[in-house]
């Protein structure tokens, strides 16, 4: 996706195409930009022979509109706010909340540290502070173990929210489904590690 040439052009048409043409549009991104084999530690300690850096999606103009857009669509009616372990989650929280306010719904996004502020507000959840039993979903760029999200969901009902839902652009099927099963938590993802790989080979 040429991002200099005719942006202005692109984003437009981001912001109208049909969810399903910018989900494969998306899906190219991700091949394109974000998708590399190597050798790779993952967050769990665990070894992999690739990786997704989701930032480079999830931080690209043309990328964070569709990311917004298709998280926006998967959310149930109830939701008020989204919320996410910092880093990866957090430009994904904000693309959501930017494109809800552009459609007329008002979606809160809140950033979950991985450890509390150390001085200041001592805060471990960043945002409004929102009613007790709000409705949040947590969003995640690639669920590996799921633990991530996990700790992101713990907090969120700490704090007195309502979490029953896991929303990921990835997820890379190494447990993750069922450890949110598991728990009782809800889970979609809009990508397959599987469907990723299969779409890098055919660009490949
Ligand atoms: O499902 P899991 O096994 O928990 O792995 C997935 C997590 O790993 C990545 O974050 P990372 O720990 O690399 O941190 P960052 O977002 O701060 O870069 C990714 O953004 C997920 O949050
Ligand atoms: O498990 C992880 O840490 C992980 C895997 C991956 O593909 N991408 C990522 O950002 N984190």
């Amino acid at each position: 996706m040429a991002i200099f040439s005719s942006q202005s052009d692109s984003l437009a048409a981001i912001a109208t195409a049909s969810l399903s043409i910018i989900r494969q549009q998306l899906l190219d991104l991700f091949c394109q930009s974000a998708y590399r084999e190597g050798d790779f530690v993952l967050s769990s300690g665990q070894r992999s022979t690739y990786y997704i850096n989701g930032k480079q999606v999830t931080l690209h103009p043309q990328g964070a509109l569709m990311v917004g857009r298709i998280l926006l669509a998967m959310l149930p009616e109830e939701a008020q706010a989204v919320a996410g372990l910092t880093l990866g989650a957090d430009p994904i929280v904000m693309a959501v909340s930017v494109v809800g306010a552009y459609e007329k719904r008002a979606i809160a996004p809140l950033i979950v540290r991985k450890e509390a502020k150390g001085h200041g507000t001592q805060a471990y959840i960043e945002g409004l502070t929102l009613p007790a039993g709000t409705p949040v979903v947590v969003l995640e760029d690639v669920v590996t173990t799921g633990q991530s999200a996990l700790k992101a969901v713990e907090r969120l009902r700490l704090a007195g929210y309502q979490v029953e839902q896991v929303i990921s652009l990835v997820d890379r099927q190494q447990g993750g489904a069922e450890l949110y099963q598991e728990k009782g938590l809800q889970f979609q993802a809009v990508f397959t590690i599987a469907e990723i790989q299969q779409r890098w080979r055919e660009l490949s």
